[in-house]
């Protein structure tokens, strides 16, 4: 049996709002919504990996708050756990840099108006549990 290998992703948060990024490749991902970040590195923590990821993807200074409950399926080997985090003060404003051609941030009456992918959907409800979106 193959090692799982952890996908983080960031439940990015500022004044209530998701922030949620349109991924541009591979084309069977294309168009649709996700949490940003990316696959943890061999010998690194996940919320390490967190704020590498948000930096290279969005060109944000971010921290990893704390990790949501749960852990969920993707292609194989893969497993995405989600962690909140949020933009250090004086942060650049994120940006679309790598893998993304959009961002939006999601106000709790927004969070399903975007087309997350399908996967992502449970790790989404769980976010907007803990932190008020309206599910
Ligand atoms: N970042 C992220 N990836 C997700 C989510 N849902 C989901 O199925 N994935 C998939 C897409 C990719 O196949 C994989 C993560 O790859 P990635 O391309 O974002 O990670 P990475 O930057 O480390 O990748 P790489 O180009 O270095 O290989 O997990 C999600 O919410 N966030």
């Amino acid at each position: 049996m193959s090692e799982r290998i952890v996908v983080v992703g960031a439940a990015l948060l500022d004044a209530g709002r998701l922030l949620a990024a349109r991924r541009s490749a591979p084309p069977e991902l294309a168009g649709r919504w996700e949490l940003p970040g990316g696959k943890v590195e061999p010998g690194e923590t996940p919320e390490h990996a967190l704020v590498r990821e948000l930096r290279e993807e969005l060109g944000v200074e971010a921290e990893a708050l704390t990790r949501v409950p749960g852990e969920w399926p993707l292609r194989e080997p893969y497993v995405l756990q989600v962690w909140t985090a949020r933009l250090h003060p004086g942060s650049p404003t994120p940006k679309p840099l790598q893998d993304h051609d959009e961002l939006r941030w999601l106000a709790p009456d927004e969070i399903w108006h975007v087309n997350w992918l399908d996967q992502d959907v449970p790790a989404v409800r769980e976010v907007a549990a803990l932190v008020g979106h309206g599910a």
